[in-house]
């Protein structure tokens, strides 16, 4: 990890952890103490948020947009490509090297990290940076509430070295150091409940935590709402190979895609390493069922596998289900990786809105189809939770009305046999 980063020494945060350190561009000249330029900046009279603002606006509009009309929700693509990025690169750096404790159960027994609450905190504070004019309202997975109890002392001091080497190691931000109130309170600006007027970033910060524990996959998804339709996304998918997802030969294949999509301009993908060129991409274009193969979760507890396998029987589906966690498969399926996506939760699981505003922007401007099982667009409008009729789908124009048709049958079937019971 430290050679791909490019690392050069070691900064030690106690008996149980090393974090590596780098030396950028921006970082204090070598000697002077890495801890004393965390709060130095947090003490100069001129706040590192409006510091920040400031720099970025420069950079960007010289760096970034140049003198070309930028067209609209462009600026807001750039910061959420620059939040997301920056975000994935504390993921991996947890994932390399994960340990139990830093893995811990919430009040609905799902699993949090470190790295769920860092990006979260990271993606917080780069947005409302990028973007300072106007309100910022971020309705996103995470918030502060555990980890300001006592015993989460030493977690919430690692989650806030996390951050600040994140930030140390972009050119922009490297100069911002946040106090663990600083982090709790970028996490906290997560509790919009979203809504059918205004703006309002969504943010997954880590779906599909139990892959990233696993060492599988996982997305950091990002969208924005505005007027209650989503507008734009990004899925930063770390572990997600380059090409496709069938080709698993790691040693010549590039590991780690950033998905992107504005409404009415079409989806794109690149690599996560900075400055790479994003390429268009589409959906499968076959029609045939026989010839389609379809995702779905890698948790049995999140789907039902045997609702999803009758579905694909009834359809003529050949191929075995590929199970992957997370919004990655949305990616996968907007590249034509595969034709199809099904989820089906479990009675009772109420989907919220940042496990699916990216994913379906990205797949819709990619030419797909995203809906419920009864055929409805999907609805961001109504706060927190998607409000649906049993579960998503999601595949090509070509094959949504007989996958449709089988859905329908499935449950009915599936109904029938519950009722016998
Ligand atoms: N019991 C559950 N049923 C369905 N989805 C769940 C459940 N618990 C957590 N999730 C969420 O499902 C998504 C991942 O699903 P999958 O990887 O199976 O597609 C994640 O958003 C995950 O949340 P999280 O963001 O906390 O990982
Ligand atoms: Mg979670
Ligand atoms: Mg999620
Ligand atoms: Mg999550």
């Amino acid at each position: 990890m430290a050679a791909r980063l490019g690392l050069s020494t070691v900064f030690s945060l106690g008996p149980r952890k090393a974090l590596p350190v780098r030396l950028p561009c921006l970082l204090p000249a070598p000697g002077y103490p890495f801890h004393r330029h965390f709060f130095t900046s947090l003490y100069s009279p001129i706040s590192p948020l409006q510091l920040v603002r400031n720099l970025s606006q420069v950079t960007m509009s010289a760096s970034i947009y140049g003198t070309s009309q930028i067209s609209s929700y462009e600026k807001e693509l750039a910061a959420a490509k620059k939040a997301a990025s920056l975000a994935a690169r504390l993921c991996q750096l947890v994932q390399a090297e994960i340990l139990q404790s830093d893995v811990q159960s919430k009040a609905d027994k799902s699993p949090v990290t470190v790295a769920d609450y860092g990006s979260q905190a990271i993606v917080s504070l780069v947005l409302e940076m990028e973007l300072s004019s106007g309100p910022f309202s971020l309705v996103a997975e995470e918030d502060s509430e555990d980890l300001r109890k006592d015993s989460s002392k030493e977690i919430l001091s690692r989650i806030t070295d996390l951050v600040n080497y994140t930030l140390s190691t972009d050119p922009v931000f490297c100069n911002i150091t946040l106090s663990e109130e600083g982090v709790l309170s970028a996490i906290d600006k997560g509790k919009s409940e979203g809504g059918s007027s205004g703006r309002h970033w969504v943010l997954d910060p880590i779906d599909g935590t139990k892959g990233f524990v696993r060492g599988d996959q996982y997305a950091i998804a990002l969208a924005l709402l505005d007027q209650g339709k989503v507008v734009l996304g990004v899925l930063g998918c770390p572990n997600l190979p380059l090409a496709s997802i069938q080709n698993t030969n790691q040693n010549v294949e590039q590991i780690g895609c950033l998905f992107s999509a504005i409404v009415g301009k079409g989806a794109l993908v690149q690599s996560l390493d900075e400055g790479s060129s994003p390429t268009k991409i589409q959906v499968t274009t076959i029609d045939n069922p026989v010839d389609a193969s379809f995702f779905e979760s890698f948790e049995a507890a999140h789907s039902l596998h045997d609702l999803t396998s009758n579905i694909a029987k009834k359809l003529g589906v050949k191929a075995p289900p590929v199970r992957i966690d997370s919004q990655a498969k949305y990616g996968a399926l907007a590249r034509g990786d595969g034709a199809i996506y099904l989820r089906f939760p479990h009675k009772g699981y109420r989907e919220k809105i940042w496990d699916h505003a990216a994913g379906y922007i990205v797949v819709t401007e990619a030419g797909g189809v995203v809906t419920d099982a009864a055929g409805n667009d999907l609805d961001f409008s109504k706060g927190r939770y998607l409000d649906l009729d049993t579960g998503i789908i999601a595949t090509n124009t070509n094959l949504m009305p007989s996958l449709l048709v089988a859905v329908q049958e499935s449950i009915k079937e599936q109904q029938e046999s519950v009722s016998l019971l």
